[in-house]
């Protein structure tokens, strides 16, 4: 528990005195609901004593007045100062990791980090916010009320409160192994959950693929997933409840012998029978805080779980951009590739000691087979990627060198998968210049030959479109790619599949509004299929990250057996006809 504090009051930043005063008052709270024991004891004394008079009755009165105007002032404050901290500290924690995750390298956002970054966002933030005051509250309070107890008990009778105490060393040994039994049982809950998770998602996914093929045991395996996860939680719940039980029982050892003890000193006449029956109240009471520690221990670890992913983002390394600060503002620009080598893991190299150079207003195309690091040759030149060994320059200028947004501003990508925001389709256009008017974005979007198919949009420009642009086809979403980039009109620019899984009718439109795009501009242009880019003014063979050759179309020919191969297979294809 101390660490799982230590670990929120790390995110606490300037909050954390904030957070001190909500637990002082949670503690005051506490205190005074324990305190009432003490009155009620002395009323016990009093009435049994014979003197419990009419005075006694008002200044009893009087001070359950003063104890119920503290416990209602002091609550409030916990409440007042609880809440809005763990609303604000986890406000603080979304931004904080959304500004961190930008600076994270393009490649570390594979679709097994995006699902963890959205179980991030969604439940671990989430569940902090919701519950983490709770459960530090609890055992504050937990805390509180026991030395409060324990004061008072020694205040009435030291020997009965250490009898009633006797239990706590047991149970807290117990408690010890408790934790480590309950966190090895959480572990495996754990990873059934997420075995559960993967064949459920799967299954879903798969779905055509499942009903095609009739594969029935796709359905038993999420079947068995979930058998799997209810079997663990169910071990989970009956290992939690055997535990309490014991760690009951061993605490209330100290009950049982208070009270057989007890007998015998009011026996021999050393204890008042108001004494007695105050440690018989309090031996059920005094218990009750220690046994919610051991029922808060689920929550517990899981808010430790959350904090441990949310300080594990945290403590990534940002990414490792070279950048500098020299302006860049040149409408034209020559880039050129100084023996650049590039590896995402520093031991299998993507891109491998690459050398060329592209002219202003010239198509250099990027053909190779799959993996052969085209993508990854693209991603280097707008600094999505920083070269390991070699340099890469714009009219001469080291990238590394240039002020980062000034490259970013001179650079339009259209990738193969186009992502559109859940926002109006003219503010999706308008992302490629935030400045441009709406007749400049209607203007750019009939040159994408995106204006028709707007048009015929519910609300037109003003429609909006749903996350990601599920609800239109893949040449519209390309289509509207192409817009953005007419719009942000960059010197150079980057077309990373922008024509592949597209038919043959969208392929048609797409490469008018490409032509439309990149007239004057300096073109890099990945493609599977090699009668796109035969008219290129020059060809990157890539092969395992190597360049293979570098000409034209009637040259590499001639000269580069892996593009006659590619070009005799694509030829075969178009052939290819059933038979
Ligand atoms: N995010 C990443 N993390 C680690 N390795 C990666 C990542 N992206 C690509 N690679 C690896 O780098 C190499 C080059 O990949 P790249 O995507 O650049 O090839 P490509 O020629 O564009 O392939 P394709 O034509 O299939 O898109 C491959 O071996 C690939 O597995």
């Amino acid at each position: 528990m101390i660490a799982m504090i230590r670990k929120f009051l790390d995110l606490a930043g300037e909050r954390k005195k904030q957070l001190y005063l909500a637990w002082l008052f949670q503690a005051l709270t506490s205190i005074c609901e324990g305190a009432i024991y003490f009155m009620l004891f002395l009323a016990i004394k009093d009435i049994l004593g014979g003197s419990f008079t009419k005075e006694k009755l008002i200044q009893y009165s009087l001070m359950f007045l003063i104890y119920t105007v503290l416990h209602f002032v002091f609550y409030y404050f916990t409440i007042a100062k609880q809440r809005p901290v763990s609303y604000a500290m986890m406000r603080d924690e979304r931004l904080s990791i959304a500004a961190k995750i930008k600076r994270f390298p393009l490649h570390y956002f594979t679709k097994d980090k995006i699902s963890q970054l959205t179980s991030l966002f969604t439940t671990d933030l989430g569940f902090v916010e919701m519950n983490i005051m709770e459960i530090i509250a609890g055992f504050i309070s937990s805390m509180a009320m026991t030395v409060i107890f324990d004061l008072m008990l020694f205040l009435v009778d030291w020997r009965m409160a250490l009898l009633l105490l006797v239990g706590i060393i047991p149970g807290y040994l117990l408690y010890q192994r408790f934790q480590k039994s309950m966190v090895q049982c959480g572990e495996q809950k754990k990873n059934c959950q997420v075995a559960m998770i993967d064949s459920t998602l799967e299954y879903v996914q798969g779905m055509e693929t499942i009903k095609a093929y009739q594969l029935e045991h796709s359905g038993k395996l999420a079947e068995k997933q979930v058998d799997g996860y209810c079997a663990a939680s169910d071990r989970y719940e009956s290992t939690l409840t055997n535990w309490n039980m014991a760690y009951k029982i061993c605490l209330n050892i100290g009950l049982f012998l208070s009270l057989g003890i007890g007998i015998s000193l009011f026996q021999s006449g050393t204890l008042s029978p108001a004494t007695y029956l105050f440690f018989a109240i309090m031996g059920i009471i005094f218990y009750r805080p220690l046994e919610a520690l051991m029922g808060s221990f689920a929550m517990m670890n899981l808010a430790n779980a959350s904090l441990d992913n949310i300080s594990e983002i945290h403590n990534l390394p940002d990414e490792k951009v070279k950048q500098g600060n020299r302006p860049f503002t040149d409408i034209q620009s020559d880039v050129q590739f100084e023996d650049v080598s590039f590896s995402y893991d520093g031991k299998r190299t993507a891109v491998n000691h690459i050398s060329f150079s592209a002219k202003p207003g010239t198509i250099t195309a990027l053909v190779g087979p799959s993996g052969s690091g085209k993508s990854t040759l693209l991603n280097l030149i707008p600094g999505f990627l920083t070269p390991e060994t070699g340099r890469i320059l714009l009219n001469g200028q080291d990238t590394t060198t240039l002020e980062h947004s000034d490259l970013i501003r001179h650079v339009s990508i259209v990738f193969q998968d186009v992502y559109l925001f859940q926002d109006t389709m003219m503010n999706n256009i308008r992302m490629g210049n935030q400045n441009a008017t709406d007749k400049q974005v209607i203007e750019a979007a009939k040159k994408a030959h995106c204006h028709e198919f707007i048009e015929k949009l519910p609300q037109g420009y003003q429609t909006v479109i749903n996350e990601g642009g599920a609800s239109l086809s893949g040449g519209e979403r390309q289509r509207v790619a192409i817009a953005r980039a007419i719009l942000k009109d960059s010197p150079i620019i980057l077309l990373d599949e922008a024509l592949s899984s597209l038919d043959a009718e969208n392929a048609v439109i797409i490469q008018k509004g490409i032509e439309e795009m990149i007239k004057g501009k300096t073109v890099f242009l990945v493609s599977h299929t090699l009668s796109y880019i035969q008219n290129a003014d020059q060809i990157l063979v890539l092969s395992d990250g190597a360049l293979q050759g570098c000409g034209k179309h009637d040259e590499l020919l001639q000269t580069v057996s892996l593009y006659k191969t590619m070009w005799e297979k694509e030829n075969s294809i178009k052939n290819w006809k059933l038979t």
